[in-house]
């Protein structure tokens, strides 16, 4: 059996558009724009390039992008003082601080000056606190972004056994957080899990974020489950000087096995940034006081 591959790009464009479809019911209660501001840090090439497409799809939507570029010598102190400047501006609703930062940059010092209530990628610790005690927050766009794409193909996902490879703050520890509040049964599995074939096995339902191109392997699967490839990692390609991207699951081989799986790209990737203006939307709801049917996307 081959698995069904999850369109993720498709997905993400049609949640994209149910948020621009809202904007303009916004505007006319709120007299302005949903607005985002994106802060970058340096010159990394991978970052400014996913600056430069959510700038884009921000437009899109009808929202308004401020966009901050800041030197790779910026202090702690100035960028602070930015994300300051960013709480206080009431055109601002989600405020968005591209990780990773620069060395010199405490990077919690920093998601901890930005208000919770515009911490639209879910980063701040209240909103942490928030999604593990089951209170309304922010959550991560990446992990909300593959919940949405599970429930999407299986339903319910009550009493599945899910298996989540990695323990990051940005994807593995929420991930697991939000498919115990959909009543999974839940693994977090990482560097030092023994047996981690054995383990993923078990597995209903795989999150791979861990970063490892390729680690997860075809025999690892149980037949039938469904695959959520977290992973974007740049590796040689075809040809000298070329490169590709691959996720951190062996597409090729669980491909034969999975019931259904998500490719890289194409896959988690486009959620991130639809989800990512799906709540600065919530968040342009909230701060201006108009109501926002719960669960309307
Ligand atoms: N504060 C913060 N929030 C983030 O959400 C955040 C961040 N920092 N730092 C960097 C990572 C990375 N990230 C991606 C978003 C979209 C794609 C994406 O759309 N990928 C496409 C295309 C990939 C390509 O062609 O390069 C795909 O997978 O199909 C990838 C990666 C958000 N991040």
């Amino acid at each position: 059996m081959t698995a069904q591959i999850i369109d993720g790009k498709a997905f993400a464009g049609d949640l994209r558009a149910k948020v621009a479809a809202m904007v303009p019911a916004f505007r006319a209660k709120a007299g302005r724009a949903p607005g985002l501001a994106v802060v970058l840090v340096g010159e990394d090439p991978a970052s400014q390039v996913y600056v430069r497409n959510k700038h884009k799809m921000t437009i899109e939507a009808g929202m308004e992008s401020f966009e901050h570029r800041l030197p790779a010598d910026t202090s702690q102190d100035a960028l602070i003082a930015l994300v300051h400047q960013l709480n206080a501006d009431p055109s601002v609703d989600g405020i968005l601080v591209q990780l990773p930062l620069p060395r010199q940059i405490d990077e919690s010092a920093v998601l901890a000056a930005i208000d919770p209530d515009k911490d639209v990628d879910g980063f701040h610790v209240v909103n942490v606190g928030r999604l593990s005690t089951g209170m309304a927050g922010y959550v991560p766009c990446t992990p909300l972004g593959c919940v949405m794409l599970l429930k999407d193909r299986l339903g319910d996902l009550s009493g599945k056994d899910a298996v989540v490879i990695g323990r990051s703050n940005i994807v593995g520890k929420p991930m697991a957080q939000l498919l115990l509040a959909e009543n999974c049964t839940v693994t977090v599995a990482h560097s030092r899990t023994a047996n981690l074939p054995e383990v993923v096995r078990r597995a209903d339902i795989v999150v791979a974020a861990v970063g490892r191109p390729e680690m997860v392997k075809g025999d690892w699967i149980k037949p039938g489950a469904i695959v959520i490839d977290v992973g974007i990692n740049r590796v040689p390609g075809a040809g000298p000087g070329k490169t590709k991207l691959v996720g951190d699951v062996d597409f090729a081989e669980a491909v034969e096995v999975a019931g259904a799986i998500t490719p890289v790209p194409g896959g988690v990737g486009p959620m991130t940034i639809a989800v990512l203006l799906r709540n600065t939307l919530v968040a342009a709801h909230r701060l201006a006081g108009v109501p926002y049917e719960k669960g309307a996307i």
